[in-house]
């Protein structure tokens, strides 16, 4: 198993600072993903540690080895590109066996290698199918095997599922991360997509205009997120400022206060609330969103805009926009943002 350390790194492109100051460790064996919003800088990092773009400032290692200024065939790591880049004039088999051919394997050692990874991604009957003749997931797979047959020590995906439709999408991930942990192949994942990166991942280093914003979990970076751009971007957090804590909430605080959606509840008379729960407040229902299993409000309170997600228990919860409400927070579920 193969560690990464990723020290200062920093890339510029002209007068432009794609990111600086770029401090990452990966353990052997784990699954971490670059996760943030179009134009972060995340390809251009990955692209880094492929040796497939230069960096102006900073090392990498690998295994304890400064790989910075080694040639991208010389590093251990294997990339999976969105696009597929297959050779389309050769069959699945010979673009399987392509980098064991470069490497001068014998032919039994090939056999006995692309049989296995044809396995591993669950393709044993495509092997002599053209590209043409596959599906985009199909092809996805050819050149996940094809990136592992030479064995790397390190595996990077640059949004390999974004060209894909839903369905197969998740059947992928699932896919990818078992062979990944069959394999307890380092793995790091680049994606904008929040879902796959929380469904897949070890770590997710959340990354924003060049900078990691706050590496973590998923269930710590969605439950604990550290800064303002981390609860917006993961979980459509409410924001308010300590101004409108104090006065909705009656907190005192001079941070930010994040409030998950699902965190404030619809008022139930029947019910009895911890202490931990507000005052009831009254609320003018905005407008609704029906995503399936909740339903999502725009409500505001006091000139105060939230979005409150309540359970899709029961056809009369679909409440109109003009209608008054009266909800309850969790105050225990409340993040103070510290920056
Ligand atoms: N070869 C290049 N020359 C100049 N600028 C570049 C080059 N490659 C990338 N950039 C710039 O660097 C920034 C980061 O690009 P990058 O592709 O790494 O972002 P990203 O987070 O992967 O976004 P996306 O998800 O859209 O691919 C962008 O502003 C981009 O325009």
């Amino acid at each position: 198993m193969h560690s990464v350390v990723i020290n200062q790194l920093e890339k510029r492109y002209d007068q432009k600072t794609v990111f600086y100051d770029i401090n990452l460790s990966i353990e052997g064996g784990e699954f971490l993903t670059l996760l943030g919003p179009s134009g972060c800088g995340k390809s251009t990092l990955l692209r880094c540690l492929a040796g497939l773009t230069e960096v102006d400032h900073g090392q990498i290692s690998l295994s304890n080895e400064d790989i910075t200024n080694f040639a991208p065939q010389k590093r251990g790591i294997g990339m999976v590109f969105q696009s597929y880049a297959l050779f389309p004039n050769l069959t699945v088999w010979e673009n399987i066996a392509f980098g064991l051919r470069i490497q001068k394997l014998d032919e039994a050692n090939i056999k006995e290698k692309v049989t296995r990874i044809l396995e591993l991604v669950e393709l044993t009957g495509y092997k002599s199918r053209y590209p043409a003749a596959l599906s985009g997931g199909q092809r996805q797979r050819v050149a996940l095997a094809r990136s592992l047959v030479v064995e790397p020590k390190v595996l990077l995906l640059d949004e390999p599922l974004s060209a894909l439709d839903a369905r197969i999408r998740k059947h992928l991930r699932r896919q990818i991360r078992a062979i990944q942990q069959e394999l307890n192949l380092t793995t790091i994942f680049v994606t904008h997509d929040q879902e796959e990166a929380l469904t897949m991942s070890d770590r997710i280093a959340l990354m924003n205009a060049g900078q990691i914003m706050q590496c973590d979990t998923p269930e710590r970076l969605y439950t604990e997120p550290a800064n303002h751009f981390a609860a917006t971007f993961m979980g459509q957090y409410n924001v308010l400022t300590s101004q409108q804590a104090q006065q909705l909430l009656g907190i005192s605080t001079q941070h930010e206060v994040a409030i998950r959606p699902e965190s404030i509840y619809l008022y139930e008379a029947s019910r009895q609330y911890p202490e931990y729960f507000s005052q009831k407040l009254s609320a003018t229902v905005l407008s609704h969103q029906l995503l399936g299993t909740i339903i999502r409000y725009e409500v505001t309170i006091n000139n105060i805009q939230l979005t409150v997600d309540l359970l899709n228990r029961h056809a009369q919860r679909l409440i109109e926009p003009g209608k008054e409400l009266l909800l309850l927070v969790d105050k225990s579920a409340i993040r103070y943002l510290k920056e």
